[in-house]
């Protein structure tokens, strides 16, 4: 059952929360509504689950209108952050509830309760009492729950924020896994975390201050950002200034072949901003070089992140751990071709 959000706008005392969303989530997709805290993915979650009415717009669950529907005939799970599950009430329990309110017979219960406990690997536990379980156990059964009444839309609204950095990563490989096991089921997954969304998500809704920003693949997201504020969201960038100057790009005294795909917005003598992400640049030279003095070192395991500042422009290149790495304050190289080059827009940037 697919989603759309219909020209859906939200206000609270004045501040508008929402402007006027359009977000089509195809039947099976999974999508990531990614922004900075604030810019209104809960609330557009809210608003397809029926806890918050728009001002304006209309929400379609399946093509059928939902806006005047109540959360419980919309036919959705939802999991949040807090777990909310019911203390006194053992898993199997939680799980059962809402099926319980939906009348379903004991023997059909028992049965869903088992599938869904089974679906994320929960079904071992399903006689202890929440207390008895930790972070992620619990957020596996408020899943269940979500999963036992067979929703054709599931909602999670930062289901992992609370749990440690390790456990997070376990459980995005567990959506992710669970994403393969329900093709049918779709999902719109609330998070600040660019690295779950890109990892879990079909495509992923950028919103900032209230708007979509851009609605994409997280390859495309990645790859080619169609303006600055993607591009420096998602993932990192070196994002400089420049401008476009007869099929150049010029930007830091270097004059560089224009991408062949310019995206809209940027013609012949605009301004405009320059993505080069860390791990393209080489120390060392390479079709283009810069030449800067190292200001910042830091050493990630797998990769050593090196910062050089060029002409008062900061320079940030992530290379290989085993590489070579210059001294804090000696001059470096820093290299890249003509296709490591990204052009946006210039706009506003995270
Ligand atoms: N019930 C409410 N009454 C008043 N203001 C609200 C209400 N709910 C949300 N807001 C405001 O609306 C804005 C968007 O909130 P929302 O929770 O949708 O953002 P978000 O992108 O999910 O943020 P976060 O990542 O911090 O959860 C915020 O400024 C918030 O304070």
């Amino acid at each position: 059952m697919g989603i759309r959000l219909d020209g859906v706008s939200v206000s609270y005392g004045g501040t508008t929360v929402l402007d006027s969303l359009d977000l089509t989530v195809e039947p099976g997709e999974f999508t990531a509504l990614l922004g900075p805290s604030g810019s209104g993915k809960t609330t557009a979650l809210r608003s397809v689950a029926g806890f918050v009415r728009p001002d304006s717009g209309r929400v379609f669950l399946g093509g059928r209108d939902v806006t005047d529907l109540p959360p419980y005939s919309r036919g959705i799970g939802m999991v949040v952050q807090s777990y909310a599950l019911f203390p006194h009430m053992r898993v199997d329990q939680n799980v059962a509830f809402g099926l319980r309110a939906q009348g379903v017979p004991r023997r059909e219960v028992r049965t869903r309760v088992g599938e869904a406990l089974e679906l994320t690997g929960m079904a071992e536990y399903a006689r202890r009492h929440p207390r008895e379980l930790s972070g992620g156990q619990q957020q596996r059964v408020a899943i269940s729950r979500a999963l036992a009444v067979r929703p054709q839309v599931l909602l999670l609204d930062e289901p992992l924020s609370a749990l440690d950095a390790r456990l997070r990563s376990e459980m995005t490989t567990e959506l992710a896994r669970l994403h393969r096991d329900l093709p049918d089921l779709t999902v719109l997954h609330v998070t600040h975390d660019q690295g779950e969304a890109l990892t879990l998500a079909d495509r992923v809704a950028l919103l900032e201050r209230a708007r979509l920003r851009e609605y994409d693949t997280p390859r495309n997201l990645y790859d080619r950002p169609r303006t600055a504020f993607a591009a420096g969201f998602v993932g990192s960038a070196n994002l400089l200034p420049g401008r476009l100057d007869r099929g150049s790009v010029r930007f830091c005294g270097l004059d560089v072949d224009a991408p062949d795909a310019l995206p809209s917005g940027v013609a012949d003598g605009d301004d405009l901003r320059v993505c080069l992400r860390p791990h393209r640049l080489t120390l060392g030279p390479s079709e283009h070089t810069v030449r800067g003095r190292v200001t910042d070192l830091s050493w990630r395991g797998s990769t050593h992140r090196v910062t050089a500042d060029v002409d008062g422009h900061s320079f940030t290149a992530e290379v290989p751990g085993t590489a070579e790495i210059p001294d804090l304050g000696t001059t470096v190289e820093l290299g890249f071709t003509r296709r490591d080059l990204v052009v946006v827009p210039a706009g506003e940037e995270p």
